[in-house]
């Protein structure tokens, strides 16, 4: 959750900043201030990519590098600065789009490990060339521009002023929703409807733009390029300081920067003080300020605000009756048609048949109810529906259109997914979690409508006085409610719904059974796993009983509920 600090704060705090090298602080000097600004924006690159959407790239400082030393290269072939900057520039930018596109893909710490090799490889370029980059002593860049110190500071506070505008603008409302629940979550994500390889592309490309912008200024700064300005243990500096300054904090990255570097100067020799310095650093923030410096001051903030006041950040108006809500045409989802049609999918891990040749089919306007013991393929067959896994042999259709070709994000359109265990982000606010659905369904609203639509569901299910608060600080129960909350918004034709009233009151199965009702009459279609008899007699039309991944019984709920197969498999299997 975003601490609400008000915007004249930021202001008097950046004029300080800026003043800051003329009072008088020990170290504090123009020049290291200027250092301090360029790094800062190679900084915010990270943030975006490690701190917001949780990429750890250990090789961040190569793209800092590249386009120094390509655009010296190119100068060095005659082009002159003007163009071999930003020609340079462009193909760094167009590398870490190369490099994006396979490291995203790789699973958990491959990413890192990916990155960090980029980074060796940088650094054993600059070093295995000299005759291009002047090698271990580095590459003096001629004819640099020259500037008088006050003017470079200028430039650094304008360019890192414009590198936290852009990074802001790229982190309002529902992208810094999306890039949390990425970081988070990603396979929530994706069933939320996000394109997480797309968004975590995009965000990579930025953020390492931001390490070759802030690259090119640095050098003509200083005047030259080493090859360990593009290696790892540079990387795992601009690591250390934004995890230091707060990650994921719009100013944590400046914070980091603006006391590591000035704890070195400080400290003279920096070459011997290094390690003791980031490892006191490191111990510090893990011991008493895991988000950083930034939470630190965040947390600080909330509390006094809190003992203030008792609203929370997102200030809630509702503007229209809720019963006013426009619903999904009855045209577009005629009772009684089908709405999902599982034909013949069967899914084996290994020598296990998890799910056998099963069909079934719901209807617009119509509650199945799946029923089976554990382990009777009830969340396998609900994760083939929803694109988590793919079927060895047969398929799924929505509305007619076969979905073997779909990936999930593009299927959460049409089909809202609750799971049994909520994936909700514990640290950001109900109305944030239920918000995020609708951040990327198609016809994507104004931040104020996604806020009001998200709170009129809270409301609907009871949830409203929790809006602002974070979902950790929420019982659990309520977890249930709110994920069945967020797979229904936006009124997807088909709802999945794995256990949606386990851990509810009784008051609350209740007002669930309704809100179910409600939904049935705009014509969705609900698939519900639910172990909870009374509950399912309440709402379900029909029910498919299945065990050992086969559909044992199907039909009317009394019906099934009669069969010897159901009563020796499923009730037999509980006594
Ligand atoms: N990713 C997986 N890899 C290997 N085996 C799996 C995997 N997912 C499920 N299984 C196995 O497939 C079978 C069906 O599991 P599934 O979770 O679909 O059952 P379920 O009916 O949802 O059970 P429960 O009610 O306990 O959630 C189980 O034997 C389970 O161990």
């Amino acid at each position: 959750m975003r601490a609400s600090i008000p915007a004249w704060a930021f202001f008097l705090g950046a004029i300080v900043f800026a003043l800051s090298p003329y009072f008088g602080i020990p170290a504090w000097t123009l020049t290291l201030a200027t250092l301090v600004s360029f790094t800062a924006i190679s900084l915010v690159g990270l943030n975006l990519i490690y701190g917001l959407t949780g990429m750890l790239s250990l090789g961040h400082a190569a793209f800092f590098a590249w386009p120094v030393y390509l655009g010296a290269i190119l100068y060095a072939l005659g082009l002159p600065w003007l163009i071999s900057i930003p020609l340079a520039l462009v193909i760094a930018i167009a590398l870490a789009g190369l490099l994006g596109l396979i490291f995203i893909r790789l699973p958990g710490m491959y990413f890192a490990i990916g990155s960090l090799g980029f980074a060796f490889v940088t650094e054993g370029l600059a070093r295995a060339f000299p005759s291009l980059t002047g090698g271990a002593s580095g590459l003096v860049l001629v004819s640099a521009i020259r500037l008088e110190p006050e003017y470079w500071y200028a430039l650094s506070l304008i360019a890192l002023a414009v590198s936290l505008l852009i990074y802001r603008r790229l982190t309002v409302g529902g992208s810094y929703r999306t890039l949390k629940l990425i970081r988070y979550d990603e396979l929530s994500s994706e069933v939320l409807g996000i394109n997480v390889a797309r968004v975590k592309l995009r965000i990579f490309i930025i953020g390492s733009a931001y390490a070759a912008v802030s690259g090119v200024f640095m050098a003509f700064f200083v005047g030259i390029i080493v090859p360990e300005s593009g290696g790892v243990n540079m990387s795992l500096e601009y690591l250390s300081m934004t995890v230091i300054g707060g990650a994921g904090f719009l100013f944590g990255p400046v914070l980091g920067a603006v006391l590591v570097q000035w704890l070195f100067a400080i400290a003279g020799a920096a070459d011997e003080y290094e390690l003791l310095i980031y490892g006191l650093a490191f111990f510090l923030v893990v011991l008493y300020a895991p988000q950083g410096l930034s939470g630190l001051i965040a947390s600080w903030w909330r509390k006094a605000v809190r003992s203030r006041t008792a609203s929370g950040p997102v200030h809630l108006t509702l503007n229209a009756d809720i019963d006013d809500e426009v619903r999904p045409s009855p045209a577009t989802r005629p009772p009684g048609t089908t709405c999902l049609e599982v034909s013949n999918i069967s899914k084996r891990f290994g020598g296990l048949v998890a799910v056998s040749d099963v069909s079934l089919t719901v209807c617009h306007g119509q509650i199945v109810a799946l029923l089976g013991p554990n382990g009777a393929g009830k969340s396998t067959l609900f994760n083939l529906i929803s694109g988590i896994e793919r079927p060895d042999t047969g398929k799924v259709s929505l509305q007619g259109h076969d979905l073997s070709n779909t990936p999930i994000f593009k299927r959460a359109t049409k089909a809202g997914r609750s799971f049994q265990t909520p994936r909700l982000v514990p640290e950001m606010t109900v109305l944030q979690n239920v918000a995020m659905r609708l951040d990327n369904l198609s016809g994507s609203q104004h931040e104020a409508e996604i806020n009001n639509t998200a709170y009129r569901q809270l409301i609907k299910y009871g949830l409203e006085k929790y809006a602002n608060e974070p979902v950790h600080k929420v019982s659990i129960g309520s977890h249930k409610l709110i994920d069945v909350a967020r797979a229904s918004i936006g009124s997807p034709p088909l709802l999945l719904l794995d256990e949606p009233a386990v851990g509810l009151t009784e008051d609350e199965v209740s007002h669930l059974a309704t809100m179910l009702n409600k939904l049935r009459s705009t014509g969705a279609a609900i698939l519900l796993v639910e172990h909870n008899f009374e509950f399912v007699k309440s709402v379900a039309d029909s029910v498919v009983v299945l065990d050992g991944g086969n559909v044992i019984a199907a039909g009317s709920v009394e019906d099934v509920m009669r069969s010897s197969k159901v009563q020796e498999a499923y009730f037999g299997a509980l006594t």
